[in-house]
């Protein structure tokens, strides 16, 4: 008698983008490093301006970042205007530093209607994908509906979102702090609109967040919006080369700082390098400023 094989046990789930996001600040501290790997850059850190230039780049970032960080955010940007082979480049730096134990945020600030939204969702989130990333940031200006294939294939693939919210651009209140009639700002009705999906369930922050800058955080308060609803992750670009400092961060977040902000410095540490020590030296001297 041929006895049935056991069925194998299902794949477990992995833990959602907020826990894991949540572990990684825990063990590593608020601070995300940009990889922006800007003309000026490429040239201090004597770099060639193509895609050979931009791996070695990437890959002395990476030692500099991996053990010491978690999490790192990409600026798509600087990888697309190399082609084809700088998008090989930025995929082949998301895989290395997942690899590596961080979690990666791809900065593309995707947004479209809701039919081609979910063909970037497929590209950025879909595990096994040429850049699948722990994370994305999207715009809701084409209304935060159009967002909604974004939010199922994050939830799907146990994977995060960034919603700009009130970034850290001054050009940006233009819109952002536009008021409807009822006297809610834009900002505010997205910060609502993504705190109702942010989900808790596992432990300490969602995986759907906003974008709130450093520089712009303490326009929250001073416009009614509400941060600290649904435990969202919020991600403050600005600290650093755009004129923010931790004063401003913890004034401006107030008592959201200490459980929910992640601080993207990009030019505030890459300035140090390319020398190895002189960056990690501005690692480890802006972790401890954000503290
Ligand atoms: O509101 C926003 C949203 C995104 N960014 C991005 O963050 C970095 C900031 O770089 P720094 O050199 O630290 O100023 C960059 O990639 C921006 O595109 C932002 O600045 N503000």
């Amino acid at each position: 008698m041929t006895l049935p094989t056991p069925a194998a046990a299902p794949p477990a789930d992995p833990p959602s983008f907020g826990t894991r996001l949540a572990g990684a600040m825990q063990a590593h501290g608020r601070l995300c490093v940009g990889v922006d790997p800007h003309p000026q850059i490429l040239r201090d850190w004597g770099l060639t301006q193509d895609a050979a230039g931009l791996r070695e780049f990437c890959a002395r970032v990476l030692d500099a970042c991996a053990g010491r960080v978690g999490v790192i955010k990409p600026q798509v940007a600087f990888f697309e205007r190399f082609g084809v082979a700088g998008m090989q480049v930025l995929s082949e730096l998301q895989q290395q530093a997942r690899a590596a134990g961080l979690l990666v945020i791809a900065d593309a600030k995707r947004g479209d209607i809701g039919s081609t939204m979910a063909g970037y969702a497929e590209a950025w989130l879909s595990p096994g994908g040429d850049f699948a990333a722990d994370a994305l940031t999207v715009s809701p200006y084409l209304g935060f509906g159009s967002l909604q294939p974004a939010l199922q294939a994050a939830e799907q693939h146990h994977a995060g979102l960034f919603v700009l919210a009130l970034t850290s651009n001054p050009e940006g209140q233009q819109v952002q702090l536009a008021t409807d009639a009822e006297g809610v700002t834009v900002a505010g009705r997205i910060a609502a609109a993504v705190a109702a999906r942010s989900t808790t369930a596992e432990a300490g922050l969602g995986s759907i967040g906003l974008v709130v800058g450093a520089t712009t955080a303490g326009l929250a308060a001073a416009h009614g919006i509400d941060l600290s609803a649904g435990r969202m992750p919020l991600l403050a670009p600005g600290y650093g080369a755009q004129g923010a400092g931790a004063d401003d961060l913890r004034r401006g977040f107030g008592p959201s700082y200490s459980s929910q902000v992640l601080v993207n410095s990009s030019r505030g540490i890459l300035a140090a390098g390319p020398d190895a020590e002189s960056l990690t030296r501005a690692i480890e001297g802006t972790l401890e400023d954000l503290r």
